[in-house]
């Protein structure tokens, strides 16, 4: 329990420096936090930070000689296998880190353009009939995804992507990642679903499936065989009837704070 001597002793011995410390624990927090939100990894991270908790919290409470040396020792350890699970998301942030500068870090993705260019490209891919994935990053790196495509780095128009998917162009097969409105690589290869369910569904539609399985990112989805234009989204695929109506969705997921709600919601519910 904490004494008010003590409190008194610690504020005496409150500097400068440990303000600054202090900040700068609060601000890799933070980062941490806001690079991590809405990812597979969070929620691994939040198991093992809630069962570290109950280790700490029995270990004093019962006074637990072996559970307290453990938790006392492997807070290192912990550090050390946090950096190997998340280097992933970690490379991603550095990445965006030296491409923009600080002010890129703090500053919410921008989607407008994304938006205009993926449904007017769906659009036309649609009644042409050329089969397309075309995957939306967000939170969740995907860099991984990204290695297994060809580097394009361009910036996003309907044009390219049209280009991209016209049949028998050398980058049409697989899918098309999009990072901060732009295309960064194309003939990517996507985790297929992993769903028994999904097995009757053709590898494009479950290749669609398969990301949005593992990740927070969007897919849109165009059928060669029937045209028809897919969102995929948390593993469930959604139909939409036209580009007016993907921009719809696409505007409720990626914009939420100024859209309205879609005609069709991207859960498979008509709302
Ligand atoms: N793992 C994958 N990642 C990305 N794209 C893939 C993957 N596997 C297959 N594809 C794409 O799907 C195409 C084959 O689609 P297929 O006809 O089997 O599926 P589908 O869902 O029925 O699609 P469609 O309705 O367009 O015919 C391939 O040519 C390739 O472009």
């Amino acid at each position: 329990m904490l004494q008010p001597g003590h409190l008194r002793d610690v504020l005496e011995q409150f500097t400068f420096s440990s303000a600054v410390d202090v900040l700068l624990i609060a601000v890799l927090i933070y980062a941490a936090l806001r690079l991590l939100s809405g990812t597979r990894a969070m929620t691994q991270l939040r198991g093992v930070i809630a069962l570290f908790l109950v280790f700490v919290v029995l270990g004093r409470a019962l006074d637990l000689v072996v559970i307290n040396y453990l938790v006392e020792h492997s807070v290192t350890a912990l550090l050390v296998g946090a950096v190997i699970i998340f280097q992933p998301e970690i490379r991603r942030a550095l990445d965006r880190l030296g491409r923009t500068g600080l002010s890129g870090w703090f500053r919410t993705a921008e989607y407008g353009d994304v938006i205009d260019a993926v449904s007017r490209a769906a659009g036309r891919l649609s009644v042409a009939h050329h089969g397309a994935i075309i995957v939306i990053e967000r939170e969740t790196g995907l860099q991984d995804v990204i290695e297994t495509g060809v580097p394009v780095d361009a910036r996003v128009s309907p044009e390219l992507l049209t280009s991209i998917f016209f049949p028998n162009s050398p980058l049409h097969d697989m899918a098309v990642v999009i990072r901060d409105q732009r295309v960064v690589a194309a003939g990517c290869v996507l985790p297929l679903a992993s769903d028994p369910a999904d097995r009757n569904l053709g590898t494009r539609h479950r290749a669609a499936l398969g990301i949005t399985e593992a990740t927070d990112a969007l897919a849109v989805v165009v059928s060669e065989e029937t045209g028809e234009i897919s969102v995929a989204l948390n593993g469930r695929l959604t139909p939409v009837p036209d580009e007016r109506r993907l921009r719809a969705v696409l505007e409720w997921v990626l914009e939420p704070q100024t859209a309205e709600p879609p005609p069709v919601a991207p859960t498979g519910a008509r709302v």
